[in-house]
């Protein structure tokens, strides 16, 4: 039998749950730590007790030099920084979810930058890591331009409890992880502010639809949105009180600044970079993104929650 070869590069909450699965599909992995130390002695996260690293993962601050698939799992703004350090070693799989800051890039594309002669793909779906790093049941989606690629790829971490299923729609799987979390923070926000279940329903919806029209927008496949890494993502991260994005709403709602709810947080919520830069790719393509341009008001405090209230519901009542 082949043992496959996994880096990992990030040991955060995801980094170290994709290790773990990696393993756990018999692979030997490299996971690339900023900060070892981080790690207690146990091999586990102090924020993520329940992952414990098993022993065919190695964990480093060395780069790997070859490896079957190299899985990029550090927060979305920090993605480049990151790469410029990272060898060629295989192919580079996104994992992280986001847009970049003032160059509108999403992830694939920050590969590109760095590696032009390396295949790409993206890892995407409704997967909390806590989750994954336990094992329990959960599929995703990965996507590479090549199909054939995206399925070998995939197999590479797939057992009946981490179930990849693969996709020629790059953009629509990057475009579904990066705006489901703006849209978790309106969700959220919702339910903070006591607007109740039916908003939260309706936002969802009309969060999907912007989703849709984003990734058509961009050259994706509006079915994409349909799948795992569009209403999957939407649904886990819209009503999973553990989701960061969604808390981070629900704190807002409730009547908390942004600023002292990032300052109790070591954690990321992709989605407040990522509002406005989403909204600048959405407006550059002239595509309607009305509950995102919202959000992105709300979060550089250029208005208060009633005004982003009443700027949804006031809008004209459209057809479906
Ligand atoms: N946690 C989850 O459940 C999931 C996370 N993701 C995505 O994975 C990406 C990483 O998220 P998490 O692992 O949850 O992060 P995290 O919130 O657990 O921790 C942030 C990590 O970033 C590292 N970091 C901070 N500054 C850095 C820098 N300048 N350079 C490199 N690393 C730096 C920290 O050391 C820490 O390990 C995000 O894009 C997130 O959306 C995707 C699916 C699930
Ligand atoms: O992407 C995720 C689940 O699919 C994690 O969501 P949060 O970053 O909001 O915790």
């Amino acid at each position: 039998m082949i043992v496959s070869r996994i880096a990992v590069i990030g040991a955060g909450a995801w980094g170290i749950a994709l290790a773990t699965q990696a393993a756990r599909a018999g692979a030997q992995v490299h996971l690339w730590a900023r900060r070892p130390e981080t790690l207690t002695a146990e091999r586990t996260l102090p924020r993520l007790p329940t992952a414990v690293l098993p022993a065919s993962v190695t964990v480093t601050s060395a780069m790997p030099a070859q490896a079957d698939a190299v899985l990029l799992a550090v927060p979305m703004q920090h993605l480049r920084a990151v790469l410029a350090h990272v060898p060629p070693a295989g192919p580079m799989v996104a994992c992280c979810k986001g847009v970049e800051r003032d160059s509108l890039a999403l992830p694939l594309d920050i590969i590109a930058d760095a590696h032009p002669d390396l295949p790409r793909a993206v890892l995407s779906g409704p997967n909390f890591a806590h989750e994954v790093a336990q094992g329990l049941p959960t599929a995703a989606v990965l996507a590479c331009d090549d199909g054939g690629l995206a399925r070998r790829l995939a197999d590479h971490l797939t057992t009946p409890t981490f179930r990849l299923y693969a996709s020629d729609d790059t953009i629509g799987v990057q475009i579904g992880g990066a705006a489901k979390n703006v849209i978790a923070i309106a969700a959220g926000a919702t339910i903070g502010a006591g607007l109740g279940e039916n908003a939260r329903a309706s936002l969802m919806t009309r969060g999907l639809a912007e989703l849709g029209r984003l990734a058509e927008g961009l050259g994706g496949r509006m079915a994409t949105l349909s799948g795992l890494a569009g209403v999957g993502d939407l649904i886990l991260t819209c009503t999973g009180p553990s989701s960061r994005n969604f808390s981070l709403g629900l704190a807002l709602g409730r009547g908390e600044t942004l600023d002292s709810i990032l300052g109790q947080r070591t954690t990321v919520a992709e989605g407040v970079a990522t509002a406005p830069a989403i909204l600048a790719l959405a407006r550059a393509h002239d595509i309607a993104v009305p509950v995102i341009e919202t959000m992105s008001l709300l979060l550089a405090g250029d208005i208060d929650l009633p005004a982003a209230r009443d700027r949804l519901l006031n809008r004209p009542v459209g057809t479906e």
